[in-house]
């Protein structure tokens, strides 16, 4: 059905559901079909030439136009905070308010910096940042097909959107939730826009104002793409879901995070850094019979 399945990173816990998820999501057709993705570490690539790749966050941490000062700081945050993002031994409960701490502490810096508006494609242009191997396909067929692609992200948006952009694939069917900058008068980061979006909120608790679920509430067949254990609230408020099925990108830390993943995600890609399984999947369900 998908022999992109029977890669050696793909590990699932229940084969028989998830082929019956699969067939019945084929079942209903691509006029059904919605993606929901997280985009770092989702989308782009975890790890880059035996290097860790930025996260949209990062990309403005480590560019030019961050002082040697700020950049120690962001450094410190990350090397505090990123451990307990991805700690399996930690509830959410525990998680989320020290991610709110992070992301504040974080957006604070960054606004002390002055970053131009004008400056962000440079930024993005002189980055390590990299899209998944197969990307190209990925948002070619949805555009194809006129799947909506919806982005759920905790990173930056104006970041991420800059990086589709200059990958050529920001087609009219992805929509983007993130967080954006406030620029002033001059095009100087003043802030960032209001709700913060962190690892463990990605869910209605954000989105309600936006009206893009209810727009899709036609859309009940999804497939979910994360890394994170927070992205599988990211479709929580689409109405009437009938077929989701949840795919999981273990980046890190995978032999202790195995069993977690493995009990949330339906299928789940260790150390895989390409779209191949999703794309399998989506030209196995969009394609004619
Ligand atoms: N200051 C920060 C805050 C967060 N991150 C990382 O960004 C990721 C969030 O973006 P998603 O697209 O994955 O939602 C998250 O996993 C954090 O590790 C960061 O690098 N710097
Ligand atoms: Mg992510």
């Amino acid at each position: 059905m998908v022999p992109e399945l029977q890669k050696t990173t793909v590990r699932i816990q229940q084969p028989e559901r998830v082929m019956g998820l699969i067939r019945a999501i084929k079942e209903q057709g691509g006029s059904k079909l919605q993606v929901i993705s997280d985009f770092d570490m989702t989308l782009s690539r975890f790890g880059c030439n035996g290097r860790r790749c930025p996260t949209s966050h990062n990309i403005l941490d480590n560019s030019h136009v961050i002082s040697e000062d700020g950049k120690k700081k962001l450094k410190d945050l990350l090397h505090h905070y990123y451990p307990i993002e991805i700690d399996p031994n930690r509830s959410l409960e525990e998680k989320r308010p020290l991610m709110v701490e992070w992301w504040t502490r974080a957006h604070e810096l960054l606004s002390q910096q002055k970053i131009q508006k004008g400056d962000i494609a440079q930024i993005v242009r002189e980055s390590d940042v990299m899209l998944r191997d197969g990307f190209n396909e990925l948002f070619d067929q949805l555009h194809k097909y006129n799947v909506p692609m919806f982005i759920f992200s905790a990173g930056v948006g104006d970041i991420l959107e800059e990086i589709i952009r200059q990958a050529n694939v920001f087609y009219p069917n992805v929509h983007v939730v993130s967080n954006y900058m406030d620029f002033d008068d001059n095009g100087v980061l003043k802030c960032f826009k209001s709700p913060l979006i962190h690892t463990y909120n990605k869910n209605n608790s954000v989105l309600q104002g936006t009206a893009y679920f209810q727009q899709l509430s036609t859309r009940t067949s999804i497939i979910l793409l994360g890394d994170s254990m927070g992205d599988l609230t990211m479709a929580d408020g689409v109405p009437s879901v009938e077929n989701i099925l949840k795919i999981g990108f273990l980046n890190d830390k995978v032999e202790e995070r195995r069993g977690k993943y493995l009990d949330a995600y339906d299928i789940v890609l260790e150390s895989d850094e390409t779209l191949d399984v999703v794309n399998g999947i989506l030209r196995f369900i969009l394609m004619e019979t």
